[in-house]
């Protein structure tokens, strides 16, 4: 029979490195020197030369290619869009289904399960108004403002700023941006060890970095403003989590465990999996603030466990590649249940991607087809359950299903051998 793998060698390839952090925003790497703006609007002739964009482009020359607001205005079922980006990066809203129908709009909870309040030392919160099952979509968000991270360097940082004050207008700029948080007084720029003042940040880099999630569309890096999604606050252990469509531009927040009326409903804004430390360094200073989550706030005693178990998922990733490649398959099937184990405790069960297809091969090498089968699935279901697939993840399904099928018949045939065995045993007797 054929393994279910692609392939068949005995050691299974290292799991995947962890995703990148979805959420965060990402630093624009843009040069910082103060000059002052030198806009140039590209004049072109009539509507139909934008076309797909609702709005006249809005460019400034650079070497290489200009660079853009490109704007999709509100239509009746989706609010806008503002690209920055060079025209040819620019994601063309048509092939990105801006106002298409949630894909599972059985799960999608509507009205809105929860109202935004005050929450104590994080400024606005998100608050369940009802319960959420486990496995919920509490808010589909299409994105509005989608920012290019990388510009050139004969981009003037004047310039940069004019260009995310145009997109944030053109949206309605009161409407999408008035109200969401800032940080305030932050600088950015300076020099490359940190020292120097930098420059003030101008009204929407500060909530472009304040709000943004850094997405990846067409293998680019982007800032992404989701307008509603921006009132959720962090937790090191969120009891909700994001998934990003490059297809549809669309986050969707799921619900990672019951939720019930009067809680704040939290996701996750570092990778998954980081210590205490480790989180406070990148939440300080990437987002610009000091987690008040209930894990940072609870005991040290708490707070230590955490630590530990944290630091023994990372040990056991390690070692079950480690006993595969050895070939003790049995012990490393035992360690990967530790791991799964330690990550449940640690409510990441779904921040954790990529982690259901090292034990399938490792069962699948043990002979354990039922659980090569449950895990395979699992790892189908984290692809496609949870959002609409790209195409590497379109490739992976299809890899996927095949190896279902075939471990599905497998099963079946092993079912029919034992039952054959058994009729001719009563036979025999
Ligand atoms: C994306 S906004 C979240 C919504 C925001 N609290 C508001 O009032 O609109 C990110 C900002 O919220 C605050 N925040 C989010 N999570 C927090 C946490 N765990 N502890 C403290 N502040 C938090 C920080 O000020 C951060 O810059």
């Amino acid at each position: 029979t054929t393994p279910p793998s692609p392939s068949p060698s005995p050691s299974p390839s290292p799991p995947p490195p962890p995703p990148p952090p979805q959420c965060g925003p990402a630093t624009p790497k843009t040069p910082t020197h103060p000059q002052p703006t030198t806009s140039l609007a590209t004049s072109l002739p009539h509507p139909s030369a934008w076309h797909p964009w609702t709005h006249q482009p809005y460019c400034i020359p650079a070497s290489a290619s200009p660079w853009c607001v490109f704007t999709h205005a509100a239509s009746p079922r989706a609010h806008g869009v503002s690209i920055v980006s060079t025209p040819d990066d620019a994601p063309d809203p048509r092939n990105h289904a801006l106002d298409a129908p949630f894909f599972a709009p059985e799960k999608l909870l509507l009205p809105r399960p929860y109202a935004v309040r005050d929450v104590p030392g994080k400024g606005k919160g998100v608050v369940a108004t009802r319960r959420i099952a486990k496995g919920r979509v509490v808010l589909v968000d299409w994105v509005s403002v989608l920012a290019a991270v990388e510009y050139p360097g004969d981009v003037l940082r004047g310039e940069v700023q004019e260009l995310l004050r145009v997109a944030g207008e053109r949206l309605g700029g009161e409407r999408v941006v008035e109200g969401l948080a800032r940080q305030g007084n932050r600088r950015v720029g300076g020099d490359a060890d940190g020292e120097g003042e930098g420059v003030e940040m101008s009204e929407m880099e500060d909530v472009m970095l304040t709000n943004s999630f850094a997405v990846t569309v067409g293998g680019k890096e982007y800032m992404g403003l989701f307008a509603d999604l921006a009132r959720f606050n962090h937790a090191c252990k969120p009891n909700a989590f994001i998934n990003f469509s490059q297809k549809t531009l669309a986050m969707t927040i799921w619900s990672a465990r019951n939720i019930e009326v009067g809680e704040e409903i939290t996701i996750t804004y570092s990778a998954a999996g980081l210590t205490s430390e480790e989180r406070h360094e990148s939440l300080e200073n990437i987002w610009g603030f000091k987690c008040q989550c209930s894990l940072c706030t609870s005991e040290p005693a708490a707070l230590h466990a955490s630590d530990d178990r944290r630091r023994g998922i990372r040990t056991l990733q390690d070692k079950v590649i480690e006993l595969a490649q050895k070939g003790d398959f049995h012990e490393a099937v035992e360690a990967s249940e530790r791991l799964f184990t330690l990550v449940e405790q640690e409510g990441l069960t779904e921040q954790m991607g990529g982690m259901y297809e090292v034990p399938a091969r490792l069962y699948y090498h043990i002979g354990n087809l039922e659980k090569a089968l449950e895990y395979t699935l699992q790892a189908r279901h984290e692809i496609d359950g949870y959002g609409v697939p790209d195409e590497n993840g379109e490739e992976k399904i299809k890899m996927l299903k095949g190896v279902i099928a075939r471990l599905e018949q497998e099963i079946d045939e092993r079912g029919q051998g034992r039952a054959e065995r058994e009729r001719q045993g009563e036979d025999e007797r």
